[in-house]
């Protein structure tokens, strides 16, 4: 903690200015706050905000983020509030080099009660893994398209979804839960455009192995709110609304527009990845996650309530970790937040 003594003799140390730099945004945002509107925009009361950043974001960055420090952006990240937190993935070392060191990661970090820390698995091997850990909850993954899962899980769709179903059966015995995901729902990178009906067949047939929820993923980043209603009207025919999640890249600047057209129809679990972070290294071309800073920053405006995120902590740790990975800032928010924390200093 700082000391009021060194901090008046100008004898702060780089982390205690940083300290400073930090304390300005907390009044920036306090101004926000005054500001939460209650919107008719959406009769959503109450948003999960899942974040995927040490998981989705950390796994494309070309710089290798040591143990240490994914432990703690995961630590820090619940600290400000997360409740939902994709730690890692028990992928093959070999496809994805970033998440290398997965299982030491999950555990170490100190786990807080109440808070899903889940990890993605694309395999048995990966599932092992989870279990040998002790995760309580797992992701698995497939796709609407078939070239992109060969390409992302070396399987076509149905081979994929077929080696799930002995995974989920076995999680669910060993009192796991678990998430599933969908990806290129609206644009794959090799094949184009994909028919709804056929993210509608790879969401139920995730929900009927027991999935307690399914995220829509829109891989590229590429759709448009028109496409996303049409794919959330044409899924929830099949699937219920309150099942379904949604998990916007942020490659053309439509993720947060492509949010609150999920919420109008009645979506109340959205993915994001802290300060924009990654990229999926199957899909080329395609930039970060939606950022949890903007997400959030969005979310609390409208008066939603998202479970007490600390919107400047979150921006922290994005600004923080882009530097480290020597990128720019993906939040449009976090960035906002740290200029005008410079801008106040000067
Ligand atoms: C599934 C495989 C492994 C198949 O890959 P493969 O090459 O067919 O598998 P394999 O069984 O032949 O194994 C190859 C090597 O990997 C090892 N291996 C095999 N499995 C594991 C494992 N679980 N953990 C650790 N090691 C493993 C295995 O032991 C072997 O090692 P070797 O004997 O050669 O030394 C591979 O395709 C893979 O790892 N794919 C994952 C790719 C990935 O992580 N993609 C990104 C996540 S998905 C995503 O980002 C989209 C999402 C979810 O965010 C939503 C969206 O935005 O759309």
């Amino acid at each position: 903690m700082r000391n009021s003594d060194e901090e008046e003799n100008g004898l702060l140390s780089k982390e205690e200015e940083m300290y400073q730099v930090w304390r300005r945004p907390c009044e920036w945002t306090a101004c926000l706050q005054v500001r939460r509107c209650f919107s008719s925009l959406v009769n959503i009361e109450k948003v999960r905000v899942v974040e995927v950043g040490p998981r989705d974001g950390l796994q494309n960055e070309s710089k290798f983020v040591p143990t240490e420090r994914k432990v703690k952006l995961v630590e820090d990240l619940v600290d400000a509030g997360i409740g939902n937190v994709e730690v890692t993935s028990f992928v093959s070392p070999q496809w994805v080099p970033q998440l290398s060191d997965s299982a030491e990661v999950f555990s170490s970090v100190k786990k807080k009660p109440g808070v899903n820390y889940t990890v993605l698995v694309p395999n048995a091997r990966g599932f092992e893994t989870a279990k040998e850990v002790s995760a309580r909850q797992i992701a698995v993954f497939a796709a609407a398209s078939e070239t992109f899962s060969k390409k992302n899980l070396n399987l076509s769709v149905s081979e994929s979804l077929e080696k799930y179903k002995s995974i989920c059966a076995d999680a669910l015995e060993n009192g796991m839960k678990i998430r599933g995901y969908v990806s290129t729902v609206v644009r794959c990178p090799y094949e184009g455009e994909i028919k709804p009906e056929r993210v509608a067949d790879v969401a139920v047939s995730l929900l009927e192995m027991g999935c307690f929820e399914v995220s829509l993923g829109d891989t590229i980043g590429a759709a448009t709110p028109g496409e996303v209603e049409n794919l959330l009207k044409v899924v929830s025919e099949r699937v219920p609304i309150s099942k379904l999640a949604v998990h916007f890249h942020d490659t053309c600047g439509t993720a947060l527009a492509n949010v609150l057209v999920a919420l109008q129809a009645g979506v109340h679990a959205v993915d994001s990845s802290v300060g924009g972070l990654g990229g999926c290294p199957y899909a080329p071309g395609a930039a970060g996650n939606l950022a949890t800073e903007d997400l959030v920053y969005m979310l609390q405006g409208m008066g939603i309530d998202i479970g007490g995120i600390d919107l400047n902590r979150v921006a922290k740790l994005g600004h923080e970790m882009c530097k480290f990975l020597e990128r720019p800032n993906g939040s449009k928010c976090g960035q906002a937040i740290y200029s005008s924390s410079k801008n106040s200093q000067t």
